[in-house]
């Protein structure tokens, strides 16, 4: 490999990803995370900013050993009118005793001015003899540059009068920061390629800020012009509109250019599955459409999209997905022909003779259905369950006779107003009729706990499932209140399987019933179970 072309990966996720709204990691979260990206192969991991808060004091505490990655603690220069080596923060950073720090320093001269108040020199003093104090106790000092591009449009020679502080005292990297995120693709391509005159790209790392969506591109654009070290962050996280996404950014380096980094193929493959790590551990629902590794990066819905991809893939996917460890998904909806539904067949293991009248039936109901509100786009659980009841191969594991649903809305003995739920619901159980009731903190709750407490003890392989996901949709608005309702439910397990499912009523009790029945019904399809004596 020519040593040239080689990028390195810097992962911000523990630190810049920690700025974002709404994202508030933990030790074990860190610990977690930080152990994937090691596993996954990036070149260093910055884990936060000692000092700053208990957990990044935790964590560095008690630092995670890596394999492959170099651990990097984050923080900044000396502040103004003191020593470096008198400056508590940098004293906290450096005892992190990291292989590498990552200090952040000004670079345009208006944040100078407006947002530290000191003179100009001032502040390259403080980058040059931090950088140089650092120099003298760990392995790698990196200067993150903030608002270099900015400074540079504003006033280029005292932009680089800061960075080549940095390097001159002996930073391995600068990493132009493009902090405020209004950068535009181009301009990072002709600044960078200003600044390698100065500074050679073996030394330079480019840090983007997705304010105008284009974070991936002025990276690539960065790394095309010479730098040869690019921060980011898993998904994307961080301050505002985050950083760019690494889980973009690495597979169309290795995938799209003949840049070099420290994965190799199998790798790569991980990286979907990091991404929905993050989102798990975040607890939130993973973007479908993230390029490379959402659910929907590599589905095919248009009929004629599915009848194409059928004959040779590549006719409508600009990468073989299994390259970045996911999966083609060929959806069933109002938009399919026969192709969707025998591609789907196969999918689920269906063995089915395309002329079979019931493959053009089953069009047929699906369209009606959809028509009916219906969305098997996004509720495949519940698509694969109306195929196989259309072949009549699923067994009626459970039917139910009735459920009654009631709310009470009261003041307790304490005085606090109060709302709660109870649901009876009787069903038919090979022949056994049973009844429970349970409370909740509302309808389907309630329902939902009364159908598991009938259910658990006959199908044990229920308890691990949970609902991680309910979206209610109207869908005839000007009906007001009578107005049809669709609910989708997304389910899991412990194994980590997710599946979703579908009802539509113009009760939303009923339409959320008619779901849950699904995702019950789909799980014990798949344990396959026979319900257990008792
Ligand atoms: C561009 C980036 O994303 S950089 C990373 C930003 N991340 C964070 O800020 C998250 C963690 N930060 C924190 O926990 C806190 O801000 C701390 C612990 C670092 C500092 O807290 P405090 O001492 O209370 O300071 P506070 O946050 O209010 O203000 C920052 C101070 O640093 C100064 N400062 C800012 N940048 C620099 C710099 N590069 N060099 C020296 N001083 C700086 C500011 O002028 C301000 O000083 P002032 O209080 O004298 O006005
Ligand atoms: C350092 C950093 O996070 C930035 O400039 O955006």
């Amino acid at each position: 490999m020519s040593d040239d072309k080689r990028v390195y990966l810097f992962d911000t996720t523990l630190r810049d990803g920690a700025q974002t709204q709404g994202v508030d990691f933990n030790v074990g979260d860190k610990q977690a995370l930080a152990e994937a990206l090691d596993r996954l192969g990036v070149d260093y991991i910055e884990g936060g900013w000692p000092g700053a808060n208990p957990t990044d004091d935790a964590f560095f505490g008690n630092p995670p050993r890596f394999r492959r990655a170099k651990f990097v603690a984050f923080g900044m220069t000396r502040r103004p009118g003191r020593s470096a080596a008198n400056d508590p923060g940098l004293s906290a950073l450096l005892n992190a005793k990291t292989h590498a720090v990552c200090m952040v320093g000004k670079s345009w001269d208006f944040h100078v001015d407006v947002a530290l108040g000191i003179p100009r020199a001032e502040n390259v003093a403080m980058i040059a003899e931090s950088v140089a104090h650092a120099k003298e106790r760990v392995a790698e000092v990196m200067f993150d540059s903030e608002h270099f591009f900015d400074g540079y449009k504003n006033n280029p020679a005292y932009a680089l009068e800061c960075a080549e502080a940095a390097y001159k005292a002996g930073a391995r990297w600068v990493v132009l920061c493009d902090t405020n995120g209004g950068t535009l693709p181009h301009e990072i391509e002709r600044i960078v390629g200003e600044v390698t005159a100065r500074i050679p790209g073996s030394h330079l790392g480019i840090h983007c800020h997705n304010d105008t969506e284009n974070a991936v591109a002025n990276s690539l654009a960065a790394v095309r012009a010479g730098v040869r070290q690019v921060q980011g962050t898993l998904n994307g996280l961080g301050e505002r509109c985050g950083n760019a996404n690494l889980v973009s950014l690495i597979p169309s380096l290795m995938l799209k250019t003949d840049f070099k980094t420290g994965l190799d193929d199998n790798d790569l493959k991980q990286i979907t599955h990091l991404s929905r790590l993050l989102d798990e551990r975040l607890n939130r629902a993973p973007s479908r459409s993230a390029a490379y590794v959402g659910e929907s990066a590599f589905a095919h819905k248009g009929g004629l999209h599915v009848s194409a991809v059928e004959k040779d893939p590549k006719t409508y996917e600009h990468i073989e997905p299994t390259l970045v460890g996911n999966r083609r998904h060929i959806v069933v909806s109002d938009q399919s022909g026969r192709a969707n539904i025998l591609a789907r067949f196969r999918e689920i293991g269906l063995e089915i003779d395309a002329d079979d009248p019931k493959v053009a039936a089953l069009v047929e109901t699906v369209k009606l259905r959809e028509y009916d509100g219906y969305a098997y786009d996004g509720a495949e659980a519940s698509f694969e369950l109306l195929a196989r009841r259309g072949l009549g191969s699923v067994p009626d594991y459970f039917k139910l006779a009735r459920f009654r649903v009631m709310d009470e809305r009261r003041w307790n003995m304490r005085g606090d107003l109060v709302t709660e739920s109870e649901a009876t619901v009787t069903l038919d159980v090979h022949g056994e009729h049973m009844m429970t009731v349970a409370t909740g903190n509302g309808p389907v709750n309630a329902l939902d706990t009364a159908l598991r407490k009938a259910l658990t003890p006959l199908y044990p392989g229920l308890a691990d499932m949970r609902l991680v996901d309910f979206k209610v949709r109207i869908l005839t608005p000007q009906a007001g209140t009578e107005a049809i309702t669709r609910v989708m439910i997304e389910s899991a397990d412990a194994s980590g399987e997710r599946w979703s499912t579908v009802g539509v009523s113009p009760n939303i009790i009923d339409a959320s019933y008619e779901a849950l029945n699904d995702a019950l019904t789909w799980k014990l399809m798949k344990l396959s179970q026979a319900p257990a004596t008792r």
